[in-house]
């Protein structure tokens, strides 16, 4: 049987794997990137703690699904590199859960922004 780790060097795989996943996945690069962008824009913006609430909590579920997509690639691609149908199940269903979550966060980030934007702006 593996020794199980010592506690504190699970932050350090932990840490080692969200590495990972920026190095070589270019959407988790995406997904970063408009992170940033949006909690600049909620610092700007003055969005409510209930909209920061929501707007981390939608930052973490698209960050995190794209963490559980590279490593179920991972798994996918460390059991069989031939083409097999259900690997691609695999890859597909894991990529639309991404897929949903991000799609949705834009849906969520128009709301939460729309009213923040336009009070700064003045309009309306
Ligand atoms: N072993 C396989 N068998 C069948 N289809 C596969 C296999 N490997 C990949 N595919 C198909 O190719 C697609 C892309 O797979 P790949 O491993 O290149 O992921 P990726 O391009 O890194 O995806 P993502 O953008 O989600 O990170 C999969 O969604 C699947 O449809």
């Amino acid at each position: 049987m593996k020794p199980r780790p010592r506690w504190k060097f699970t932050f350090r795989y932990a840490a080692a794997g969200i590495w990972y996943a920026l190095r070589t996945q270019r959407n988790m690069k995406v997904h970063l990137a408009m992170a940033i962008l949006v909690t600049a824009g909620a610092i700007v913006f003055h969005l409510p703690p209930m909209s920061w609430v929501l707007l981390l909590l939608t930052i973490s579920s698209v960050i995190g699904l794209e963490l559980v997509n590279t490593a179920l690639e991972t798994v996918v691609d460390l059991v069989t590199e031939e083409w097999h149908p259900l690997a691609k199940i695999a890859k597909d269903t894991a990529a639309g859960a991404v897929l949903i979550a991000a799609f949705f966060s834009v849906v969520i980030g128009i709301v939460l922004f729309y009213s923040p934007v336009c009070a700064y702006f003045g309009w309306g």
